[in-house]
């Protein structure tokens, strides 16, 4: 199961209170005043890990709840910290904080017609990034703490104060390093079979492709890159038509943008208008994702009238890198994989 976006409930501990004591000692009636404090409450932490993929492990346990710290005691003794709890998120976790503070509340403002209000807080990138996503609570003060020359039995004494707690949402962008991007049935499971270890489900009727498959690129000296296939995107995907902004918020993720075209205009279809009309939808949901590196990957060129429209294809788009290939017939790949080895391949000794 991939799940790519989830809603938390996190609570940091409360810090513990700071208490009224006295010293008891032989011949010292009423010693002076050794209350400790309170421990501080332990925080929530998310943390960046490479062992992860997806938000998966939320949606079994979306709770992320810290230790209180405890009251303090006689003779000072300091109350113990509560211990800090880490989540591990995938790299491009976006993390946005909702003004709701229980489970229930979010459900029911996701139900209201002004719906719930969400900010977004933090942009997990990086491996081994941290972000505290909710305080613990500061511990209250003992007694010992406000004796002064005045006043040397103060019944003074502080509570330690809650920790944050709220509803947090998280997405997750990054998909892979590189994202095919095509209409339906232009042959991206195909292709990403013959590519990677994946098993991508292929049909020949639009929308089979249910969820981002992602497959694991090989290349010789342990190198290696992420591709993913989402599902097709269509006309007027940026105003969430099919399954729109879903496809469109997964390859906001991806490094480089693979458009992959048939070549051969199967259906009806025209590759030159299918190239404008898969970048126009991709800029007006967003204009940074049009300035990602992007490519195309001409296929079906196996079939007849592909290698006339490829042709014009690159009259139209001189500057365009362009690598014809046959995912069915299998030709092209090697000089696929080599651009892919060239620009993206993950290198462990970099
Ligand atoms: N002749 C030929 N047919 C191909 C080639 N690549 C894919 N096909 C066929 O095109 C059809 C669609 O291929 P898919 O790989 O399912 O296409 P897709 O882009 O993943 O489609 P969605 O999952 O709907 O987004 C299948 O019948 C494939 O066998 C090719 O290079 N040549």
């Amino acid at each position: 199961m991939f799940i790519d976006h989830i809603r938390i409930f996190a609570k940091a501990g409360d810090g513990g209170n700071g208490v009224v004591s006295w010293r008891r000692e032989k011949f010292v009636p009423r010693g002076g005043p050794d209350g400790g404090d309170g421990g501080m409450g332990g925080d929530i932490v998310l943390v960046v890990d490479n062992s992860v993929d997806n938000l998966r492990a939320y949606h079994y346990d979306p709770k992320l709840v810290a230790e209180d710290g405890k009251n303090g005691a006689g003779g000072r003794k300091t109350g113990k910290s509560g211990k800090r709890v880490i989540g591990k998120v995938p790299p491009g976790t976006v993390v946005y904080r909702s003004n709701a503070v229980t489970i229930q509340e979010a459900v029911d403002f996701e139900r209201s017609d002004e719906g719930i209000d969400l900010e977004p807080i933090a942009d997990l990138t990086e491996i081994g990034q941290e972000f505290l996503l909710c305080k613990g609570g500061e511990p209250g003060q003992g007694n010992w703490n406000f004796k002064t020359a005045t006043n040397r039995t103060p019944v003074e004494h502080t509570l330690g104060t809650p920790g944050d707690q709220s509803v947090f949402y998280l997405e997750l962008r990054r998909i892979a390093d590189a994202g095919l991007v095509g209409f339906p049935n232009a042959g991206k499971s195909t292709l990403l079979g013959k590519l990677s270890h994946a098993k991508p489900k292929v049909a020949s009727y639009p929308f089979t492709t249910l969820q981002p498959v992602v497959g694991v690129v090989e290349f010789p000296g342990f190198r290696r890159c992420t591709v993913a296939d989402i599902p097709g995107l269509i006309e007027g995907a940026h105003e969430n038509r099919g399954l729109g902004h879903e496809f469109l918020r997964h390859i906001t993720r991806c490094r480089v943008l693979l458009f992959v075209i048939d070549m051969a205009g199967s259906e009806g279809r025209d590759p030159v208008s299918d190239l404008e009309i898969l970048r126009r939808e991709i800029k007006e949901y967003d204009d940074e994702l049009a300035r990602f590196p992007w490519k195309i990957i001409a296929n079906k060129m196996d079939l007849e009238g592909a290698a006339e429209n490829l042709e014009v294809f690159r009259s139209r788009f001189p500057k365009v890198d362009i690598i014809p290939i046959s995912a069915d017939a299998e030709t092209g790949l090697d000089d696929l994989r080599q651009v892919l080895d060239n620009e993206i391949a993950y290198r462990p000794d970099k």
